[in-house]
């Protein structure tokens, strides 16, 4: 703490009450000086969670901030906390006070010691914000959010804000690459899940190539990325947002982009054969959760009642696909996906992996056998191989909770651990299966099932059989997802994956829909399904994942206990 912060307390007003405010280096605490000593009411705030300290009386309104100038008072702006009615975590609010000092004196003094202690507090907090807005992401309310919510916000509390209203999918992705991100400590897309993802690939991106690193190769060490990410919340499932701050409130998320948070996330790199296809934080799945999000993506108009309606026509459709699954497990000594904790604000088994991140950097190609591609079997861990038909194979690096599932996919995965959780559900009866999904949105153990397997994993690969990586099943595969997105590429925009060849990407929309109705001609029951990565479907499924710890980071703190 600064020398020149001093203890500052004195009697202040507060509308008609009188109390004892004091000011440490750490907390700004008043309580009411009222004659019933019992009932004496202390508020505390961390100066950590000041947003703003404002001369004269101040009200925040969607324009900016209107002030009064009475020349004896001070507001101070800072985080509030009450519990909200669809989940259990905390909601956040901006919280005011105006203080009445005796002086003009004494109101100059608090608001340089508050201005001053708040200083010392805000190292982590953003300065300069590259802001995205998607203005089609869940039911279209991102501008109107960010214009009436968000900006007022920011500018209360000093950060200076470039912003970009999108035009078309990947423009932001796009946009991180490519330009120059000079001055700004961050970027923050207002949109869903999928807005997200594309400034994760920028970023990760960005900074690799900064690094002279190829993504592409699945045993590298990729190199953390400095750019913070921030999500207000906009889109239809913000799974993302969910999962790392425990609700879909944009007040709450700007709140904690404000005031700096940190929160480190594992990311799941997808690669098929030696070329990175994406990234993923929350779900990579197969079977059920690829049928729905292609179904889905034929009703995008719906908005977000899609994946329900796709969930319903999906589950009638009662599909399961044959494949073999391996995996790497991780240490089981650090925890495990049914050891019934929860990673909360603060978690220790995370903090422990960030120890390990920063005193003990084993080179990651040791975990790979030096002349392939392939996972060594004898260093780190050994492939585990599981065949058979499945209804769902889905691998998570973090709960992926959202509101239709509080608790997630994995309750326990860790979003900051270096593994992710591999669930694996076998083929079973329809009334089974519906167990299994209606479990998601209850408090049972999804897990505690006779066709259901959860391993807590370093990486994992899929094919269709045994020892068939690279073989023609490429073909069967490209079919189906070229069928798929025939019906939905109206509506939906161009969808680009790192894989594709160039001149594939390149291919005007008239020529690629021709070829895909080219492709059409065998349509039947489909043996093979297609992978989900975090809401985009994949158009491989011979893949590869791999788990890389604390990649990025999101203005967030994870779930507070
Ligand atoms: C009986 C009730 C069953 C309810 C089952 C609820 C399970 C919910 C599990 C949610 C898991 C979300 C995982 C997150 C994935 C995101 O990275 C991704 C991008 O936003 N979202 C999706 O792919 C979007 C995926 C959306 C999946 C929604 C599935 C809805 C299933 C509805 C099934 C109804 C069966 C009714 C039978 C009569
Ligand atoms: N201006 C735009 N026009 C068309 N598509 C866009 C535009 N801006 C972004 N996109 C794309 O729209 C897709 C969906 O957006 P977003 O994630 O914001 O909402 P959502 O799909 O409703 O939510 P969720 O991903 O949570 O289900 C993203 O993949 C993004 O690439
Ligand atoms: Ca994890």
């Amino acid at each position: 703490m600064d020398g020149h912060l001093v203890r500052l307390e004195a009697s202040l007003w507060v509308g008609k009450n009188r109390f004892w405010a004091v000011l440490t280096g750490w907390h700004l605490n008043w309580t009411e000086l009222s004659k019933n000593i019992r009932n004496k009411m202390t508020v505390s705030i961390p100066v950590s969670e000041v947003v703003s300290v404002q001369v004269g009386r101040v009200h925040l309104i969607p324009q900016g901030s209107l002030s009064e100038d009475a020349d004896r008072d001070f507001t101070v702006f800072y985080v509030k906390r009450t519990s909200s009615r669809s989940s259990n975590a905390l909601l956040w609010s901006l919280g005011r006070t105006q203080f009445s000092c005796p002086s003009r004196d004494l109101r100059d003094q608090w608001i340089t010691q508050l201005r001053m202690a708040l200083k010392t507090h805000s190292r982590s907090r953003p300065r300069r914000l590259l802001v995205f807005i998607n203005p089609f992401g869940g039911k279209k309310q991102g501008r109107n959010i960010y214009q009436s919510l968000i900006g007022p916000l920011f500018e209360l509390a000093g950060i200076s804000c470039h912003v970009v209203v999108t035009e078309r999918a990947n423009q932001a992705r796009d946009h991180i690459l490519k330009k120059d991100l000079t001055g700004f400590d961050g970027v923050v897309c207002v949109g869903g899940d999928g807005m997200f993802s594309e400034l994760l690939h920028g970023v990760i991106g960005r900074t690799q190539q900064e690094a002279g690193l190829s993504e592409h190769d699945p045993t590298l060490t990729l190199q953390s990325c400095d750019l913070h990410i921030g999500i207000i919340p906009a889109g239809s499932t913000d799974c993302v947002c969910f999962a790392t701050v425990g609700v879909n409130d944009p007040v709450t998320s700007a709140l904690h982009i404000i005031i700096g948070d940190s929160q480190p996330l594992d990311v799941c790199s997808v690669h098929h054969r030696s070329s990175l296809v994406r990234y993923s934080v929350s779900l990579v799945g197969y079977g059920f959760y690829g049928d729905v999000l292609a179904e889905s993506e034929k009703h995008r108009w719906m908005g977000p009642l899609r994946y329900d309606y796709a969930g319903t026509m999906v589950y009638l459709s009662n599909r399961s696909y044959a494949g073999v699954v391996q995996y790497i497990p991780a240490d089981p000594q650090f925890s495990n996906p049914r050891d019934n904790t929860r990673c909360l604000s603060g978690c220790s088994v995370c903090s422990k992996s960030t120890e390990r991140l920063f005193l003990y950097s084993p080179d990651a190609s040791s975990l790979y056998s030096s002349h392939s591609s392939q996972f060594s079997c004898d260093t780190d861990g050994e492939w585990v191989s599981v065949e058979g038909r499945f209804r769902a194979v889905s691998l998570t690096c973090m709960s992926s909770s959202c509101p239709r599932s509080p608790l997630g996919l994995s309750p326990s995965a860790h979003l900051a651990d270096g593994t992710a959780d591999l669930i694996i559900v076998r083929d079973t009866h329809p009334l089974g299966f519906l167990t299994f999904l209606h479990r998601h949105t209850t408090t049972q153990d999804q897990f505690d099932l006779p066709f259901v397997d959860v391993h807590r994993v370093k990486a994992v690969r899929f094919s269709l059989r045994p020892g068939a990586e690279d073989d023609e099943d490429e073909d069967v595969v490209k079919k189906r997802v070229l069928a798929e997105e025939d019906e939905a590429s109206s509506q939906s925009g161009s969808k680009q994956h790192l894989a594709e060849p160039a001149d594939e990407r390149d291919m005007t929309n008239d020529k690629r829909l021709k070829k895909k109705r080219a492709l059409l001609c065998c349509s039947k029951a489909p043996s093979v399904s297609v992978w989900n990565c975090d809401g985009e479907i994949l158009p491989y499924t011979e893949i590869l994942c791999r788990v890389h710890c604390q990649l990025v980071r999101l203005y967030a703190r994870g779930i507070e206990g």
